[in-house]
């Protein structure tokens, strides 16, 4: 099928889909947590062919990490669909009802936004916690995942499919993958506008470009993850350290890893030679500004594109500010909007920080390694957004949905006055 023929297809399921009562879309996720728990090997086979294909192309380990699937990691994406089936069901809920003067009631309810389409990286988990999303908040997904997970993205479609093609209370076009991972297919996706409601590419600057130069298409930005993670005068400094090698490198390829730690001068001769040593011993290499280096000579020299860079790996930018301000100023210059953190024991130093900080999530004492669906309560999450409109940070159901307002009236009719 063409890529307009299975937007088309989700379009045309989509009524099906917004009409499914919370109990159907629950069986339907029960089915495929299992599906995909029993299929575990298959998965995994599938996953070592883009493995080894990815290895040979000299992927980088920190991205190799990432689209490595292990039983645990199976474990994890069948928790999550069991987390989404535990969360209420979005649709229909009424968020603002108000009787006005003249009689008539507005009700201001939930509802899906309807076809729902996700390009995104070489992630395996994401497939599923898409699927989830879209059928909780009853809308159909359209999946374009990376061409280097091709094999464990089919694989993990294929599962999900059947699902649906099993059970004919719902439309199995419900949830459709492109399988056609070439440039041209991934642009005519963003061209769509017929058929697709909402696209979230979640990915890098290349794609966030062309997303901006290409679609017609409704979208919410999902982009890069330049987190910043600034360490005040005030800090503890043992919470300093646990929280700047946790932001570093609990998972180094995540978008909500620290890329740039931003350190207050009064802590540049004592805390950071410290943590420095820590983060060394476990390779991670320095780029620091002429400060850093004047009191941890091992740092390699940063110049300008190290604050603009996420490295994606164990490779951590620092920069020594005189105070807030410089902090706050270095960060809404480089920053992606995605996550930033300040670590703090002056709580006015925090809350200055949290207001103009311009992020999606700004964590006061919290890793931002935090901004994340699950964390956040969402069960897992559609991606990060790194826009205000129509939805900021880490989404879940709701972001998924519109109100729409539906007024009740008794033979109103409106009279000019
Ligand atoms: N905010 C968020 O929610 C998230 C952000 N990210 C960000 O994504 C980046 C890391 O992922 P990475 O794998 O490098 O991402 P990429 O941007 O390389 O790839 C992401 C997806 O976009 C596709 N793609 C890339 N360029 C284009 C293009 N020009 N036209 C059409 N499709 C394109 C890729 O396809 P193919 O692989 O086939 O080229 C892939 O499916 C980081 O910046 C990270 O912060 C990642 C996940 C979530
Ligand atoms: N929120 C997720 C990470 C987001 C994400 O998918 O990032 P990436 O590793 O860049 O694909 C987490 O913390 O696990």
């Amino acid at each position: 099928m063409s890529v307009s023929e299975i937007c088309r297809a989700a379009a045309h399921a989509s009524h099906a889909v917004r009409e499914l009562n919370t109990g159907v879309k629950d069986d339907i996720l029960r089915a495929m947590a299992e599906a995909i728990d029993t299929g575990r090997e298959e998965l995994k086979q599938a996953n070592s062919l883009d493995l080894e294909a990815a290895a040979a192309a000299g992927t980088s380990r920190t991205l190799l990490d990432r689209l490595t699937l292990t039983d645990g990691r199976i474990d994890a994406m069948v928790r999550a669909v069991h987390t989404v089936i535990a969360l209420p069901d979005p649709v229909g809920e009424v968020v603002r009802g108000e009787t006005r003067p003249q009689g008539l009631v507005i009700e201001q309810v939930r509802e899906p936004l309807g076809v729902v389409a996700v390009i995104y990286e070489a992630r395996p988990n994401v497939a599923v916690d898409v699927a989830a999303l879209c059928l909780k908040s009853g809308n159909a997904a359209v999946l374009r995942g990376s061409s280097i997970a091709r094999h464990t993205n089919e694989a993990v479609f294929d599962k999900l499919s059947a699902v649906l093609a099993a059970d004919e209370r719902v439309p199995t076009d419900a949830v459709q993958m492109i399988r056609d991972v070439s440039r041209d297919a991934a642009l005519e996706l963003m061209r769509a506008k017929e058929h697709v409601d909402l696209l979230v590419p979640r990915g890098g600057p290349e794609l966030i470009r062309s997303v901006e130069d290409n679609a017609t298409v409704p979208t919410v930005i999902d982009g890069a993850g330049n987190c910043h993670l600034y360490i005040d005068a005030s800090a503890d400094p043992a919470m300093a350290s646990d929280i700047t090698v946790n932001g570093k490198t609990s998972r180094p390829s995540v978008c909500n890893a620290v890329e740039t730690l931003v350190v207050h001068e009064d802590l540049a001769g004592t805390w950071l030679p410290k943590v420095l040593d820590e983060l060394a011993g476990r390779d991670v290499s320095v780029r620091g500004c002429p400060r850093t280096r004047e009191v941890w000579p091992q740092a390699e020299p940063a110049t300008e594109a190290d604050w603009g860079t996420e490295y994606l790996d164990l490779v951590l930018a620092v920069r020594v500010v005189a105070d807030l301000d410089e902090a706050i100023g270095h960060i809404n210059r480089w920053g992606t909007s995605n996550a930033e953190g300040i670590v703090a024991q002056d709580i006015s130093a925090a809350r200055r920080f949290a207001r103009a900080v311009d992020s999606g999530s700004v964590f006061v004492n919290a890793s931002t390694r935090y901004s994340d669906g699950g964390e956040f309560g969402y069960g897992v999450e559609i991606g990060v957004s790194t826009q205000k409109l129509h939805a900021r940070g880490p989404m879940g159901l709701e972001s998924l949905t519109c109100v729409k307002n539906v007024v009740w009236g008794s033979g109103h009719v409106r009279i000019l006055r």
